[in-house]
């Protein structure tokens, strides 16, 4: 849309999104008519939910109301805060100007964003205080952090009539979609984590391969850590057919491209990852050329199937003999495969 007619707020709004989201900003941008600054929207009023959340400088004593209400926070044109050390602090401390914007937006979407942001602010005091034990605690963070957008974009696509009433109301399928990308970070971010003494490895899993969390990044622990990393890539992987069912229902091309752009750098993160020793000693990315190449293959479901095949058999070709997980990474790979 031309620049003349965007409000100043709204071009700070903009401003904000290329400031704080590397992966989402361009496919933001590119949707197609009030999907765009509605999600611009939702992902500026969720992204300053989560610079709360991340900030360990804030005490849980003032975090857990913090997150609780923050929704409220909507409704108070007033409303900001300058206290954040984080590196996106920045839609804290103008957070008023989200909230014109928020209100200038059709009511439709007001209802659906306010709901997201008070679930998501509730979840996230659920594991302020106590640990990610079980693969259901797992599942059940994922869903308050990522799997809630899922659920919200695909209420924002159903109501502005470019996407199909089932797309809202599959609410299963919306929930794996954010899933798929958020454990994916989570299995990446390992080492980010720790060191920052975030801890988001589920212990039921890790715990069959060493005493503490930390302990995965200790150079005698290698085979051990890699085994627990194939574990929970695996367990990624069981997503992929769910994702794939969600975007064969999407028919506007720009929404297409932007449900299907993360999940291509997911799967290929992912195999960047897989029995990857390099994710307990610094951060696995994917190289910037590689993924121009992969964003520019993904605009149809044929190639984003072809490109979720590619990086599932090069997984495949790869499973250690002696890796225990062996015969179940076969067998979800399989399934993959076969959906892809
Ligand atoms: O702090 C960081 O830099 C990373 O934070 C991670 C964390 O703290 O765990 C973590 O913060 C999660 C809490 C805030 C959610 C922010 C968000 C992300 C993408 C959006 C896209 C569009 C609209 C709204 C959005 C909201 C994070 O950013 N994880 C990235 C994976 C979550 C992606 C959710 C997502 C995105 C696009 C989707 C498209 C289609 C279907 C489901 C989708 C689901
Ligand atoms: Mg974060
Ligand atoms: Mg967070």
């Amino acid at each position: 849309n031309d620049q003349v007619s965007m409000s100043a707020t709204l071009k700070r709004c903009y401003n904000y999104l290329t400031e704080t989201s590397r992966s989402f900003s361009a496919v933001i941008q590119a949707l197609d008519g009030e999907l765009r600054d509605a999600i611009c929207i939702f992902y500026l009023v969720l992204r300053a939910l989560d610079t709360v959340e991340d900030d360990m400088t804030i005490d849980n004593k003032l975090k857990i109301p913090m997150l609780k209400n923050f929704y409220k926070n909507l409704q108070d044109p007033q409303w900001h805060f300058t206290e954040s050390k984080e590196k996106d602090r920045i839609v804290l401390e103008d957070f008023p100007a989200i909230t014109r914007e928020f209100h200038e937006l059709a009511g439709v979407y007001h209802e659906v964003i306010s709901d997201i942001c008070c679930k998501m602010g509730h979840g996230m005091t659920v594991f302020l205080d106590r640990d990610i034990d079980t693969i259901e605690e797992w599942n059940e963070y994922c869903h308050y952090v990522a799997g809630l957008v899922g659920i919200g974009l695909s209420r924002l696509f159903s109501a502005s009539g470019l996407e199909d009433p089932c797309v809202g109301k599959d609410t299963a399928l919306a929930n794996n979609m954010g899933l798929f990308l958020q454990k994916t970070n989570i299995i990446r971010d390992y080492l980010e984590d720790i060191l920052q003494g975030r801890k988001f490895w589920p212990k039921a899993v890790w715990s069959k391969y060493v005493e503490q969390l930390t302990d995965l990044a200790l150079e005698k622990n290698r085979t051990q850590a890699v085994h627990c990393l194939n574990e929970l890539i695996t367990n990624a992987l069981e997503l992929v057919p769910d994702c794939i069912t969600y975007m064969s229902r999407i028919h506007n091309q720009s929404v297409f491209n932007f449900c299907a752009i993360p999940q291509v750098m997911a799967i290929a993160t992912l195999e960047r990852c897989y029995n990857n020793p390099a994710v307990f000693t610094g951060v696995v990315k994917i190289r910037k050329g590689e993924a121009v190449k992969m964003m520019m293959g993904s605009t149809s479901l044929e190639k984003v199937k072809a490109i979720m095949y590619h990086f599932t058999s090069e997984i495949y070709r790869r499973i250690p003999e002696n890796d225990p997980n062996a015969e179940r990474t076969r067998q979800v790979c399989m399934k993959a495969l076969a959906s892809s």
